[in-house]
Parts: C-alpha cells; sequence; structure tokens
C-alpha cells in the first residue's frame, strides 16, 4: 500500500523542541509568488485605533473617517474603547497558553483528525494536507464552533486549563456586542440602514474562535507560521501576543510589519465575504504570519461567518447601474469549501467569483 504519511502532520511545537532544521515541507520555495523575502518593511503610518465607544455612542465624525480610511488602505483597524475588560483578555491569553503548554497526548484528545487519519474543521492541530508537497505553516492550532451556541461539539473544548470553557463562553458573550458595534459603523459608512450588515448574521449564523500557537523556529527567514491567506468570514476580531511582533499585512505589494500593542485593543480585519457582499467596496487583505528564532508566539482570532445555507452575494441596496454586481453568487457552505481548496494552495478564492 502506497506510504500515505504525509498526510499527518507533526505537532510543530513537538518538531520546534526535536529538530535543529526545520524538515523540507516547511521551507519556503524559490518560486514562492508572493516573494521569499520575510523581513518585512515598517508601516508608513500606523494603523488607526478607532474609539468604539465614542464612535457607537455618537458616530463620531473623526473616529467615522479613521474607520473609512483604515478599511480602505489597510483592511485592518485597531479598537480600543471597546467595553471588554482587560482582565478578561489576560484570562484568554493565559488559558491559550496554559492548553498549548499541555503535554501532547493531553492537546490530542481534542484531535482535529479523526480517528487519527481523517481531517475535520475543529479542533486541535494543523491544515488538511493534500498533497505531499504542500508547505505547511510553523504553527499549531486549536478551533472551535463558538456560535451557534446550540452547536458547539464540546467534545473538542478543552477541560484542562480548567477555566478554558468559562474564559472562552465569556470572551464569545462580550465580543459580539463588539462586533455588532463595528458593523453598524461599517453599515453607516455605506450609507446602509444601520444594521442592514448586523442582519446578515441570523441565528444560525457560524462563529468560530481559532487559537493559534507559533512555536520559535530555527529559520524565521525561511518558514512561515501562516502562509499568505486572506480570511474567509466576513469580520474577524483578533487578540494578539503583547510580546511578540509576526503578523505582516500586504499592501500594493509590500509586507508590512503590524507592530504588537502593548494595551488592551483588539485587531480587526474584514475577510473576503465581506469583501463580496459591499461589492468590492472593503476588500479582505491579505496577511500571513512570520516565525521567531527564540520566541513563541500567541493568537486568538474570533471569526465572524454566517448562515452556511445562506446565499452570500453584494448587498442589493449597494447596487444600480453604475455599480452593478461584481461578484456571483454562491452559497455560503459551498464558498467555504471552495476557500480552503484555494488556501491551501495560498490563492484567494474571492477572486475565483469575479464577474
Ligand atoms: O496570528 C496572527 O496574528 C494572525 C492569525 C491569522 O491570520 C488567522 O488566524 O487567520
Ligand atoms: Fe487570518
Amino acid at each position: 500500500m502506497a506510504d500515505e504519511s504525509w498526510r499527518l502532520p507533526n505537532s510543530v511545537q513537538q518538531l520546534a523542541s526535536t529538530v535543529q532544521e526545520p524538515p523540507s515541507r516547511y521551507l519556503l520555495r524559490e518560486e514562492e509568488p508572493l516573494g521569499r523575502n520575510l523581513a518585512g518593511t515598517e508601516m508608513p503610518e500606523p494603523i488607526p485605533m478607532i474609539d468604539l465607544g465614542l464612535l457607537s455612542a455618537s458616530n463620531d465624525a473623526d473616529e467615522a473617517a479613521k474607520l473609512r480610511s483604515a478599511l480602505l488602505t489597510w483592511g485592518f483597524f485597531h479598537v480600543s474603547n471597546h467595553g471588554m475588560e482587560a482582565s478578561l483578555m489576560d484570562s484568554v491569553m493565559t488559558a491559550s497558553r496554559d492548553f498549548f503548554r499541555l503535554p501532547l497526548e493531553e492537546k490530542r484528545k481534542y484531535s482535529n483528525l479523526i480517528d487519527g487519519k481523517h481531517f475535520q474543521i475543529e479542533g486541535y492541530g494543523n491544515d488538511q494536507v493534500k498533497t505531499p508537497n504542500q508547505r505547511l505553516d510553523w504553527s499549531d492550532r486549536l478551533h472551535l464552533k463558538v456560535e451557534p451556541e446550540d452547536e458547539r461539539n464540546l467534545d473538542h473544548w478543552p477541560m484542562r486549563p480548567e477555566s478554558f470553557r468559562d474564559v472562552l463562553h465569556e470572551y464569545t458573550l462580550k465580543n459580539k456586542r463588539i462586533k455588532d458595534d463595528i458593523l453598524r459603523a461599517m453599515a453607516r459608512l455605506l450609507e446602509l440602514d444601520e444594521d442592514c450588515l448586523v442582519n446578515q448574521f441570523s441565528d444560525k449564523a457560524l462563529t468560530y474562535a481559532r487559537f493559534n500557537y507559533y512555536p520559535p523556529c530555527p529559520r524565521p527567514d525561511l518558514v512561515l507560521g501562516i502562509k499568505p491567506h486572506s480570511d474567509f468570514f466576513p469580520l474577524t476580531v483578533l487578540l494578539m501576543d503583547k510580546d511578540v511582533q509576526g503578523l505582516q499585512v500586504l499592501r500594493e505589494g509590500t509586507w508590512y510589519n503590524v507592530p504588537t500593542v502593548s494595551n488592551y485593543t483588539l485587531l480587526i480585519n474584514v475577510g473576503v465575504t465581506m469583501e463580496i457582499m459591499t461589492n468590492g467596496v472593503f476588500r479582505g487583505p491579505v496577511h500571513r504570519v512570520v516565525t521567531n528564532a527564540e520566541k513563541e508566539r500567541i493568537s486568538v482570532a474570533v471569526f465572524y461567518g454566517m448562515d452556511p445555507e445562506k446565499e452570500i452575494g453584494p448587498i442589493a441596496d449597494m447596487l444600480n447601474e453604475e455599480q452593478p454586481a461584481r461578484y456571483r453568487k454562491m452559497k455560503n457552505k459551498d464558498f467555504l469549501v471552495a476557500h480552503y481548496e484555494h488556501f491551501t494552495r495560498g490563492e484567494r478564492v474571492v477572486d475565483s467569483l469575479k464577474i
């Protein structure tokens, strides 16, 4: 029988503690479409910081202008004054760190491989490996469905550290309000009805949390923590490691380093579904994560998606004769499958939907 062991990736955390050189499957190749220079460039101006409390309470014109500029240039923005307690943000980071510190056999209880073989989206592990020469990312992750709440697969929710489940539940509740405030502000910028974007997310809408763990890497010049991608779901709320930089954003052909933030802000970005809904006005930025030779890095992303049965397409109120639809419609769940196909090849699914 053919050797299929290439389908089963290692825990990168374990690899990092045992090898001097990353195996060749992790190394960037010369023909890398977006370049092999991983150093990144300093941003010409920082990603805007939006005072969400001010923006939500009074639709403050300066904050709205900053949000518009952030969405049109970076596709990313920081939010402060968002109402989430600093202590909760610390607890999320601590629970994540404690989870990844558990022995491998404990983490594997939540594996994303059924019977150690068949890939599923939820659980602890790595990307699906589809071909023997697929380049692999230098990270492990835990990916969990958090909403709809009655569809949570608690089998995948860690029992250790003990606080993990409660902390994630609490974090999800607090994040939801932040997401709605942001969506309302974005709808106002588009001169849509204020609830137009919020209403795209029904009670069947999917929300996933993804805990990313990037171990130290002996070759940060040749290995990526996460390959270039645009997020799929309309909105991502990211809690970044306060001490270790790693995220890079692509803008007009240049990779920019996103500096760490020491205060309790959240980093928000839009994804390709938002790009389609807004008919290409708010574009899902391409980003990637580089590794660090000495330090581990952790991030926690919450991805806000839609009902899988819903059809995704440009919002009707945004279309007219001058602005015809630029993207085909597609059922969300079919779109998600197409996204993962493109993702493992390092391509953007949204480009395949352009009319
Ligand atoms: O680790 C980060 O800063 C970004 C992670 C990311 O891009 C993702 O999980 O989609
Ligand atoms: Fe991402």
